[in-house]
């Protein structure tokens, strides 16, 4: 739905005109929650303004649907832009306008008739919960209602695509997982694909099918969140997994124990789904010689799917019974990643 290649954007006044962003190549599919996440400053702003060219960029391409957005002439440009919504950090609402006239600010833009707008002001209303505050003004609302308003207000003209910018940054934690929630209410019933930014990977965990880490314009690493989430690979990405779960400097802990209690093979284990909570590995060791000791483990879920983590270290029966082990857990389709032989 979005094939970016090769995009590039320098400020003019930026010191020593270093790019915000470069050599940035992504594909979003229809239909999908993508996150980018990175540090304050990394270009992740920079980027999401390029997608509905907000901000024009200096070189590189953007396809959405097909369609080159750096050609467009200011009247396409428009047409285009009321099919790609966005929200915002500071929800951007018109503060002497209620509920109702706020969301039906984009639909005037668009012309339709009277009766049409109200039919449709009403369905968004429903859609975000906020029946009973459509005569209200911004100021009579919570931080989660006027981010409720911003996302009817997007929404408006049945955009194929929801730009996110920071959307819960400014809100308290059960205020964020409401509006995240309804996120991934809004796409799973729409199908609305979904592009958001964020500095936090609770974000990321919660709603996003794939991720991409900004650092210094650049991005540093790409994939599925599962994936990204269990085996990070660049150092940022490290830290921002760290925000969650305290799994990686657990790990770090692990090469400095005692290092008479280092006998065994040591092996990091990931099971993800049902699996997650069945007895495995007990199942696969009990009729064998060897045995195991949990060192560490964390249960978790990603947008609703369980998974655990565990390093367990294997003792005594034969090298080759361990690696029987190892191999029947394989089968199993558990991930097993040795750490230590
Ligand atoms: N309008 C602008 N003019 C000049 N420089 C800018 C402009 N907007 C952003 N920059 C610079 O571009 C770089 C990337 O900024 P950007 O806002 O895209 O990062 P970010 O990851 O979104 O950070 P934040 O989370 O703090 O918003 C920074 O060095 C910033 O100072």
């Amino acid at each position: 739905m979005i094939h970016i290649e090769n995009l590039q954007k320098v400020y003019e006044d930026m010191p020593g005109r270093l790019p915000a962003i470069q050599k940035i190549h992504l594909h979003i599919k229809r239909g999908e929650i993508f996150g980018i996440i990175g540090h304050s400053g990394a270009g992740k702003s920079t980027l999401l303004r390029c997608v509905n060219l907000l901000e024009r960029p200096s070189s590189g391409t953007i396809q959405i649907d097909g369609e080159e957005m750096t050609r467009l002439d200011a009247r396409q440009l428009q047409t285009k832009r009321r099919k790609i919504g966005m929200i915002f950090q500071h929800f951007n609402l018109l503060s002497s306008s209620t509920v109702a006239e706020n969301i039906a600010f984009p639909l005037k833009l668009s012309g339709i008739g009277q009766a049409k707008l109200q039919a449709r002001v009403q369905e968004l209303l429903d859609l975000v919960g906020l029946q009973e505050h459509a005569h209200k003004y911004p100021n009579q609302l919570s931080g989660g209602q006027k981010q409720r308003v911003g996302i009817a207000r997007a929404l408006a003209n049945h955009p194929d695509i929801l730009l996110c910018d920071e959307a819960t940054s400014a809100l308290d934690p059960q205020t964020t997982n409401a509006i995240l929630a309804l996120l991934l209410d809004i796409n799973r019933k729409l199908g609305i694909t979904i592009l958001l930014i964020t500095h936090e990977m609770q974000v990321i965990r919660a709603i996003c099918d794939r991720v991409a880490v900004m650092e210094k314009g650049l991005i540093v690493e790409t994939g599925n969140v599962l994936d990204v989430f269990l085996k990070p690979q660049h150092t940022v990405t490290k830290d921002f997994v760290g925000q969650v779960s305290d799994f990686a400097a657990q790990m770090e802990n692990e090469h400095s124990e005692d290092p008479s209690d280092t006998a065994g093979t040591l092996i990091r284990i990931t099971y993800i789904g049902k699996q997650t909570y069945e007895p495995i590995l007990f199942e696969t060791v009990k009729l064998t010689d060897v045995s195991f000791a949990i060192l560490q483990g964390t249960i978790s879920s990603m947008k609703g799917v369980p998974y655990g983590q565990l390093v367990v270290r294997l003792t005594g029966g034969q090298p080759e019974e361990i690696a029987a082990v190892i191999d029947k857990l394989r089968q199993e389709g558990i991930e097993v990643e040795v750490m230590t032989l």
